[in-house]
């Protein structure tokens, strides 16, 4: 690599003279042809010598022979010798799936694979596979890469991704994969070694379109920012859904039953009413059969009939995609109508000068505005939630009456939920430009959207490719997805692949028992995770003194390696913060927000207040706190101690 940086920046050293910071063209240097690629050169470089630093992570960590004698080394960029030859294949390069896969039944040309064990850049060991002789080892060094202490954010995978994994990772760019999977069980790793290969084997086409990753909460973003990062990756663009749909500028809040109502995909016709319920008839344009609409152009008065009229509105309303393009489908009909009438008359076709002047006359605009009025997502939101014809109107046989009084708000200081709806209204209005939406899109923890959500996300991939992960087990929103089949319609994806993933990488066997115990009572007919770890511990801690509990609960979970995660209902979680102040190496989350997260000792504290605690807001949603209980137990790489000063919730129990 060091061979490689150094040419790079000779490279760079010769070229750089003919940009100046700013990456423009000062016109020195040769002339012409030799000036434009001295420029593109500079220009060029600048990013691959970034890429060239040595980040003190080992550049490889795989090798593999092959049956006809070539052997590769595979590893986190691709490294080539002198001649151009490769030394190093990239991980997600096509020939490196076959270090991922190869196994002793299915070989696929593999006579030896060999994992290297690295400390930072050190090498710590090796351990030999002969796929020719049937040897399949349990490797060693997988173990001590999941069982290593965490120190902080999440790290890439790629040295350990395991054959189902790259499966998924690697599945051609235009599928939209939909993966179901317990706590633990690599969704995320997932997802995000996707958008690095996808972006790795569809350059071109992504990184114009662009692949963005959304995610819960701002926690779990930091958490996860990294990863790309050190993949090589820093043109994704990572986001929660509330960034996305401008959730964090919301000016109020909706009640709990108002935001059930505001989420719900009923909303999505309601949206549809309110706005193509301004289409009217030719009479509302002041237009009668007698009549017709008359229209002076200079000298002339055309007259278009009622019938020509009625068929140019029902036209447009069946042709056009958006309520504005509906308006000009109109316009232009009334242009032609009257265009053919002057052919006839004068014997030769009007400019389009004359066509715009057309369009301008009174009488022409006044029919528009009487049969198709002009709209703006403002307006529209105004009417619903002012008017309550309107909004009746809007929402008959879509919502009941008591819902429908749920429908209210100030659209300038809108609620989330307001947003969403605005969104929807102007996806109605408008048709977004296409380079507004992304490639791929890859959604975490995506059993937690709103129908109203999903739709929004749905209307940034357009023709782009998704890949949906979450847990049905884990959803903890008053939305949360029943099915994965109902969030993909949602999300706009009618061919998806869907698959579910049970090898447990994160949780050690005995705790994810425990969270198992849990499992049936959260009403998802989803698979338990397996553990792939028989390390671990589990401490249950019965206290008088649940404060004091805590601390020595965190006091002896310092004594080991790693960060320690203390998850308490969210009151406790507040109640607590003094108690833990100063303390390195310690977190405090409250469940509420735990979801996504890890670390190698989580403190589960009262388990039942966070059984009881009512969701986020106060509201009170049915078995949620079950789920967030759920999410809390698996957690934990390593070590989980739970401290409870009342009984365990039943559901704990074996
Ligand atoms: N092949 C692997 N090699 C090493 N570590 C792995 C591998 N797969 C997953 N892991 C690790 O297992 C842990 C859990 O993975 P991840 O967070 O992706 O799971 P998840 O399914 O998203 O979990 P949750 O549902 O709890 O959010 C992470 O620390 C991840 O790095």
């Amino acid at each position: 690599m060091a061979a490689m940086r150094a040419t790079t920046e000779a490279i760079h050293r010769t070229y750089a003279g003919e940009v100046d910071e700013s990456g423009k063209n000062l016109g020195i240097g040769d002339v012409g042809i030799d000036q434009h690629f001295g420029w593109v050169m500079a220009n060029y470089t600048v990013p691959r010598l970034a890429d060239l630093t040595d980040r003190g992570i080992a550049l490889f960590f795989g090798r593999i022979w092959m049956d006809d004698g070539e052997d590769f080394h595979i590893g986190r960029r691709h490294i080539r010798d002198e001649h151009g030859d490769p030394l190093v294949l990239d991980w997600r390069a096509p020939l490196s799936e076959q270090y991922y896969r190869a196994s002793a039944h299915d070989r696929r040309d593999v006579a030896r694979r060999r994992r290297f064990g690295f400390q930072g850049a050190r090498l710590t060991g090796f351990e030999d596979e002969n796929l020719l002789f049937g040897e399949e080892v349990a490797s060693d060094i997988l173990t001590a890469e999941i069982e290593r202490p965490r120190t902080g954010p999440m790290r890439d995978i790629v040295a350990t991704i395991q054959p189902e994994q790259d499966e998924l990772i690697r599945r051609e760019a235009g599928t939209n994969l939909c993966v179901q999977g317990a706590p633990g069980t690599g969704k995320t790793a997932v997802g995000l070694h996707r958008a690095a290969w996808l972006l790795y084997n569809y350059t071109d086409k992504l990184t114009k379109s662009g692949v963005l990753v959304v995610g819960p909460n701002e926690g779990f973003l930091s958490y996860i920012s990294g990863v790309l990062p050190t993949l090589g990756e820093t043109s994704v663009w990572q986001t929660t859904v509330h960034q996305l749909t401008g959730a964090h500028t919301a000016a109020a809040t909706d009640s709990h039953e108002a935001a059930l109502v505001k989420h719900d995909e009923r909303m999505a016709l309601v949206c549809e009413r309110a706005v193509w319920g301004h289409v009217g008839t030719a009479a509302d344009g002041g237009v009668t059969a007698e009549e017709g609409l008359l229209i002076a152009d200079g000298g002339w008065r055309w007259r278009l009939g009622l019938n020509f009229l009625e068929d140019a509105i029902a036209n447009a309303r069946k042709h056009t995609r958006t309520y504005t393009a509906g308006r000009k489908a109109v316009e232009e009909a009334i242009v032609q109508g009257v265009r053919r009438q002057a052919e006839i008359r004068s014997g030769h076709s009007p400019d389009g000068k004359w066509a715009t002047k057309l369009k301008r006359t009174p009488s022409v605009q006044a029919f528009l505005d009487g049969v198709w009025p002009k709209l703006n997502g403002k307006t529209v939101m105004k009417k619903l939630y002012g008017n309550p014809d309107f909004l009746a109107d809007a929402t008959r046989g879509i919502l009941t009456e008591e819902e429908t009084a749920l429908l209210t708000g100030k659209p300038g200081r809108p609620t989330a939920a307001d947003l969403l709806i605005m969104d929807e209204i102007e996806s109605h209005l408008k048709l977004r430009d296409p380079s507004d939406s992304y490639g791929h899109i890859v959604i975490d923890e995506a059993q937690d959207l709103s129908p109203m959500q999903c739709r929004v996300i749905a209307r940034r991939s357009g023709k782009g490719s998704v890949t949906v992960l979450g847990d049905l087990a884990q959803g903890t929103t008053p939305w949360a997805a029943a099915s994965w089949e109902d969030q993909m319609r949602h999300l706009g994806k009618e061919q998806v692949e869907h698959t579910e993933l049970t090898t447990g990488f994160r949780v050690p066997a005995v705790i994810i028992e425990l969270a198992n115990r849990v499992l049936p009572h959260l009403g998802v007919g989803v698979a338990p995770a397996r553990s792939i770890r028989s390390d671990g511990s589990l401490d249950m801690v019965a206290t008088a003194d649940l404060e004091a509990g805590v601390r020595d609960a965190v006091a002896k979970a310092l004594r080991e390696e790693g960060l320690v995660g203390v998850i308490a209902a969210d009151e406790r979680a507040a109640a607590l913060r003094p108690v833990l102040e100063g303390t390195d190496r310690v977190e405090l989350v409250a469940a509420s927000l735990a979801k996504g997260l890890e670390y190698d000792h989580v403190v589960v504290v009262e388990p039942v207040e966070i059984v009881e605690a009512p969701a986020t807001g106060g509201a009170t949603v049915e078995g949620v706190g079950l789920r967030h209980l759920y999410v809390a137990l698996t957690r934990a790489v390593s070590r989980l101690t739970v401290v409870h000063a009342r009984d365990l919730p039943a559901e704990m129990r074996p």
